[in-house]
């Protein structure tokens, strides 16, 4: 699904006015209506509601929804913010359309008291932050402990730009139309987003298609494209040989969990290049799997790459000197795509000069710290990580996998994918390890970097959401990720 920025979601609108068409008030009609369907699926009537509107469109949907709500039978107040005079035609048609009771707020006085608070003072028509009486009734919103539900966008948030100052409203959802926007995609803005949805309502597709954007949203249908078919007469060779080189003492786990998720993920042959206190540990673990041994008992040494389709380094490597001149040896010599995660990437962070001999195609997938030291430098705020990770991109003629909530994927070409599944329950040692045995195994049966890497996030999160539902964010632990590996395939396959 594509990202749009708000010009394009302007002229989106415009287009289907003109060309579907539609007037836009049946437009807002349209949308206001989608915003109460989710509205009446989670709010019971027997519960307060303010709206708290804007002059614009935002506002004209804010005066739309409440008219929808009080028919509906909900206790519904209406508060106003600024001149309604010079509100947008849609306001004021809707305006005279309502039979609520409407305030016009004060700032000296108290906002009527509500269970829920539908916040549609600005949307995607934002062009300054809040300041002055808007950002005093943003703060008695936040202050009101009122659950709060924002109509396309927090207020007093930009969509595709950072927002310098903080007078913006902490929804609990926001109801996004259509498309989701470039800033929920960020961690920095979730204490103002909460959870997101979208609603379709019916914006032309055919003008979507068209438009051209480097960021996307990762949905099921378009990962159930990528997929390829298996055959009745595919035997082991076909589905590829893939290569993880980890481990060192205390960290076998590391590419245990790796070789696991690995063999869960299709791949045909698996061997892991472990030290040689792992081999027992791996052959016990994973008995599908075939090891290799270095000649040293505790770390890597020297790192094999004959005739593998694809090779991951990094589970549990450790960054001892000897391993770093191992990775440098076999970057020198090596040409093709590899995944690379963990200590390969601390590696490479403190030996700055063997980040050039990166394969072209290759896939990093650090977490931010790993990306800050992989960089080289900080950021100022998540829009400006984004440019950066797209910069690193370019530069390394690779992808990478900044991980995290909508872990978000750059491209060499400057495409960005952000993730749809996972949760806060990933967050544990070894979720990272599985990841890297998907890519593997996904890359060796012959995806190209870009599908694994769109692959291998989607199902590493489908497995995580799998693994919640049925254990719980907190007692799930990254082992159990590769137990719902085929739960997250059946539902895309
Ligand atoms: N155009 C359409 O056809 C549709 C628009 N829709 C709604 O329309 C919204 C966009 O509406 P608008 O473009 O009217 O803009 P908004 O309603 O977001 O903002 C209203 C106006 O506020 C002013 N403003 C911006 N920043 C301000 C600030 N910091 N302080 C004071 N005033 C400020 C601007 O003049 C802006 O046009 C969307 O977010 C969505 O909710 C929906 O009804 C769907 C259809
Ligand atoms: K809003």
């Amino acid at each position: 699904m594509k990202i749009l920025s708000v010009e394009n979601i302007r002229d989106l609108d415009a287009y289907t006015i003109e060309h579907e068409p539609i007037s836009s008030f049946d437009l807002m009609e349209r949308a206001s209506k989608a915003f109460v369907q989710w509205f009446v699926s989670k709010v019971t009537s027997d519960k307060s509601i303010l709206v708290v509107a804007g002059t614009g469109n935002n506002g004209g949907d804010g005066l739309a929804v409440a008219r929808m709500l009080h028919d509906k039978k909900y206790q519904v107040k209406v508060v106003i913010i600024g001149n309604k005079d010079s509100g947008s035609d849609d306001f004021k048609t809707n305006l005279k359309r309502l039979s609520t009771q409407v305030f016009e707020f004060d700032s000296e006085a108290k906002l009527p008291k509500a269970d829920i608070i539908i916040d549609a003072i600005f949307g995607s028509g934002l062009s300054r932050p809040a300041e002055g009486k808007y950002a005093i009734l943003i703060e008695q919103i936040n202050e009101s402990g009122a659950e709060v539900a924002s109509i396309d966008m927090p207020s007093g948030l930009f969509a595709d730009r950072t927002t310098e100052g903080k007078s913006i409203v902490r929804a609990n959802a926001t109801v996004s139309f259509q498309l989701p926007k470039l800033a929920f995609m960020l961690p920095e803005t979730y204490e103002y987003v909460g959870n997101w949805h979208t609603v379709d309502i019916g914006l032309s597709q055919k003008f979507i298609s068209e438009q051209e954007t480097s960021n996307y949203y990762i949905t099921a249908s378009f990962v159930k494209s990528l997929i390829k078919q298996t055959g009745k007469f595919d035997h082991k060779g076909m589905n590829g040989n893939a290569l993880i080189v980890g481990g060192s003492l205390g960290k076998i786990g590391a590419a245990v969990l790796a070789a696991k998720a690995a063999l869960r993920s299709g791949v045909g042959l698996l061997t892991v290049q472990v030290p040689r206190v792992g081999n027992s540990i791996l052959q016990v673990a994973a008995p599908e799997a075939m090891t290799i041994l270095d000649d040293q008992e505790n770390l890597i040494s020297s790192i094999t790459s004959d005739g593998y389709n694809a090779i991951a380094i990094g589970p549990g490597l450790g960054t001892d000197s000897t391993t770093v001149k191992a990775l440098g040896n076999f970057l020198t010599d090596y040409q093709k795509p590899l995944v690379l995660d963990a200590d390969a990437l601390n590696i490479l962070s403190d030996n700055r000069v063997l980040m050039e001999l990166i394969p072209e195609n290759s896939i990093l997938t650090p977490h931010p710290k790993e990306f800050k030291r992989l960089l080289g430098e900080s950021w100022q705020n998540d829009f400006e990580r984004l440019d950066k990770q797209k910069e690193l991109s370019k530069k390394l003629k690779s992808i990478i996998i900044l991980k995290g909530a909508h872990s978000s994927i750059s491209l060499p070409n400057g495409e960005v994918y952000f993730n749809s599944t996972g949760n806060e329950g990933m967050a544990k040692g070894g979720s990272g390890d599985v990841l890297t045995g998907m890519l593997v195994s996904i890359l060796g049966q012959g995806y190209s970097s870009r599908d694994a890497a769109i692959l291998g996030v989607f199902l590493h999160g489908s497995a995580g959401d799998f693994a919640k539902n049925q254990l719980g964010s907190i007692a799930m632990k990254s082992g159990d990720l590769i137990n719902f590996i085929p739960e997250a395939y059946a539902h895309i396959c």
